[in-house]
């Protein structure tokens, strides 16, 4: 069915008809708008059928024409507290450039995220193109990443030895091995895989002509972990004086798979360096070396930003640290059926009765910047984007927020 959106042209209004593609032919239309919009993106030439959920690509029209993209695949997000929610990974946003800035990705938005909430999906993430686009649709950035990269030379293991468990070669190894290994990974802001995503996965490995190395951890016979990578710069390999292997992905389940892996990567014969795009910001890769210098951090960018489509079940669904309550007004826009006060305490948060004054004022999207852990509330208010009757209450939620871990979904979709 197609909807009407009645979204904003400049100081005009016009419909933005937005409807759920399923035919395979109006699949690949939506697919080849996104494409045109991304520009510069490589896409391997594989059908996005083959890629789809059936039922989540969502296209605004302008006529009979096809003229935005939005996508998104049903997945699950480990949220403070290790509950696994039904999330929407949403992926696959354009517009075409004959049609934008007319209020055509406002209406797939609005259609995506009241659906998710609907569905029983309180929750939805995607990794943003630009910074500025998001945060009007509430979504707020809820972990960074930064790269590194590692000198082989300088390499001491600070440990004597590898704490336990084996490495194997499982350069042919596929799908059948890596996704129950992924499928474990279990830390705050983690990203579950849909099987599309493996397809995809497939695909482009199938694609690749270059040599692409794969090693799998286990520990007492139980796989915990695994590495991909690949050298760079193959051409003059045989005589270049930097060598270079760059870490496609790393999931180490625990400690031992960590070391494990890393020990693996840094014991290559030959390579001068190692390089990893995606690290969790408080990796403990440089604390594995005598000298912390052997690695080169890379700047902090945003990695998750994050959507709460229904605040009171993802409230409902972290725990929370020890302080005493918080009643927090919650503004939302776009679905404003998540207006309201909450009550946060340690024993968890509910909405609060009709006219319940709030001691702390926030937008969604700075709430979901907050959801994970990953920026304290402190530092809102610092920024002048959070209201506080009370400074108090602004330490007592950085408590009943705080996390263990920074949040880490790993994973690109
Ligand atoms: C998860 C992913 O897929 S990330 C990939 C996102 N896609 C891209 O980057 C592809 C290239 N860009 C595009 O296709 C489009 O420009 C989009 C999707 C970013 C925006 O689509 P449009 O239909 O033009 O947006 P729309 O007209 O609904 O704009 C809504 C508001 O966002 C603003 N806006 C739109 N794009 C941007 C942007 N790139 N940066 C800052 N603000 C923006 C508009 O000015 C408008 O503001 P207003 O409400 O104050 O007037």
């Amino acid at each position: 069915m197609v909807e009407q959106g009645g979204d904003r042209v400049g100081s005009a209004r016009v419909e933005v008809p937005v409807a759920v593609v399923t035919e395979p032919e109006l699949v690949r239309e939506a697919y080849t708008v996104f494409k045109r919009a991304m520009a510069g993106l490589e896409f391997g030439p594989f059908d996005p059928v083959e890629v789809t959920e059936p039922g989540r690509f969502l296209a605004a029209y302008d006529g009979a024409r096809i003229v935005g993209s939005a996508n998104s695949f049903a997945t699950h997000l480990t949220v403070p507290g290790g509950a696994r929610l039904p999330h929407a990974a949403v992926s696959q946003v354009g517009v075409l450039p004959t049609h934008r800035r007319r209020g055509v990705v406002t209406a797939l938005m609005r259609k995506q995220l009241t659906d998710a909430a609907a569905a029983g999906e309180p929750v939805a993430t995607l990794r943003a193109s630009e910074g500025g686009i998001y945060g009007r649709f509430g979504y707020g950035i809820a972990s960074h990443v930064r790269s590194a990269r590692i000198d082989r030379r300088k390499v001491r293991f600070a440990a004597p030895g590898a704490p336990g468990g084996s490495v194997r070669l499982a350069d042919t190894d596929g799908v059948a091995v890596l996704a129950p290994i992924a499928a474990r990974a279990a830390q705050n802001g983690a990203v579950s895989r849909a099987d599309v995503w493996w397809r995809k996965w497939e695909l482009r490995s199938a694609e690749h002509t270059g040599p692409s190395y794969l090693a799998v951890h286990s520990t007492e016979g139980v796989d915990d972990g695994y590495v991909t990578y690949r050298p760079l710069d193959t051409a003059g390999w045989f005589t270049s004086e930097n060598k270079t292997i760059e870490v496609t992905e790393l999931v180490a389940l625990n400690p031992a798979a960590h070391q494990g892996l890393w020990r693996h990567l840094l014991e290559l014969d030959l390579v001068d360096t190692v390089s990893i795009g995606t690290l969790a910001l408080d990796d403990p890769l440089p604390l594995l070396f005598t000298d912390e210098r052997a690695v080169t951090l890379g700047p902090v960018r945003d990695e998750s930003w994050l959507r709460l489509t229904d605040v009171p079940a993802a409230l409902g669904a972290r725990t929370y640290g020890e302080a005493a309550p918080v009643h927090l007004a919650v503004h939302d826009a776009l679905l404003p059926q998540n207006d309201g006060v909450y009550r946060i305490g340690a024993d968890g948060a509910v909405r609060a009765a009709a006219g319940t004054p709030a001691q702390v004022t926030v937008s969604v999207s700075d709430l979901a910047a907050t959801y994970l852990g990953g920026t304290r509330w402190w530092r809102l208010v610092a920024a002048g984007r959070v209201q506080a009757a009370e400074p108090d209450a602004v330490a007592r939620l950085d408590r009943l927020f705080a996390v263990d871990r920074e949040p880490y979904a790993g994973v690109f979709f």
